[in-house]
């Protein structure tokens, strides 16, 4: 079974099973959402079973809190655990500010909610994540249905007055409707290629009626650990302002891999 993983899948595993490492006995725990936050929530529920780890989780997504009760994690909501102890969650981009674009899944708002509401928030990604500047993925934003496509007249219309807009902005589709979030929302994304001042971006967007959230994450994202195909994980701490590298085992971790099958 490990030797069927692609490098990509192995990258995204070994980012998320070193960021298990920082789960203690009792935590609230915010789940992400994503092909990569999903090797987490595996990684988590393998430690529920077999190591009786006792963590509550606040998952992200209906789709991230199918998969925890499916692994026997504990899941509560926002309300009633509060606050959290430790956010896990993956992302599109991050730049060396730690800062992120978030939202390629549609999960970006629950995220963005649940990441602000903790302690520390670790963001586990494939080394091809990782870029100087944020924008060459299309930057999500969430918007309320009711007259979407004022609002994204109104959101082309601010960008190209900063400068940022590089080529379109698009109504994302779930084949031929819609996409519609865990909210009810939909998605516009925002080709841009190149954003200056993300800063000032995330606040000016949020100001736009109808925008009900953007995906940059800033000053959000406390740690971010870097998976290789090789194995390898670099694990960045801002705060702390330190990197280390680590390499992990893929024989030790079969068990994981074959109970998914
Ligand atoms: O809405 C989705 C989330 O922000 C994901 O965390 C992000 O898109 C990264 O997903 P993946 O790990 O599948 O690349």
């Amino acid at each position: 079974m490990t030797g069927e993983l692609s490098p990509i899948d192995k990258a995204k595993f070994v980012a998320a099973k070193r960021a298990v490492d920082y789960v203690e006995d009792g935590m609230r725990v915010g789940l992400g959402t994503g092909s990569t936050a999903a090797w987490m929530v595996r990684c988590l529920g393998e430690m529920v079973r077999d190591d009786g780890l006792k963590i509550r989780g606040v998952p992200t997504s209906t789709r991230t809190a199918a998969l925890a009760r499916e692994v026997g994690i504990e899941v509560i909501s926002l309300d009633e655990a509060r606050w959290l102890d430790l956010t896990i969650d993956g992302a599109d981009e991050f730049d060396g500010d730690l800062n992120l674009i978030k939202g390629g899944g549609g999960a970006l708002l629950q995220e963005k909610i649940v990441a602000t509401a903790s302690d520390q928030m670790i963001v586990i990604a494939d080394v091809g994540k990782e870029v100087e500047s944020l924008g060459a993925f299309p930057l999500p934003i969430e918007v309320i249905p009711f007259g979407w496509q004022t609002t994204k007249a109104l959101v082309e219309e601010m960008l190209i007055s900063m400068d940022v807009l590089g080529r379109s902005v698009t109504l994302r589709m779930n084949g031929d409707t819609p996409f519609v979030t865990d909210e009810g929302n939909h998605i516009l994304d925002l080709h841009l290629n190149r954003i200056g001042n993300a800063r000032q971006l995330s606040m000016v967007l949020n100001q736009v009626p109808g925008v009900v959230e953007n995906g940059l994450f800033i000053d959000i994202c406390d740690v971010v650990i870097v998976g290789y195909g090789d194995g390898r994980v670099e694990t960045r701490d801002i705060n702390e302002g330190t990197v280390e590298t680590d390499r992990l085992d893929f024989v030790e971790n079969e068990n994981l891999f074959t109970d998914l099958d």
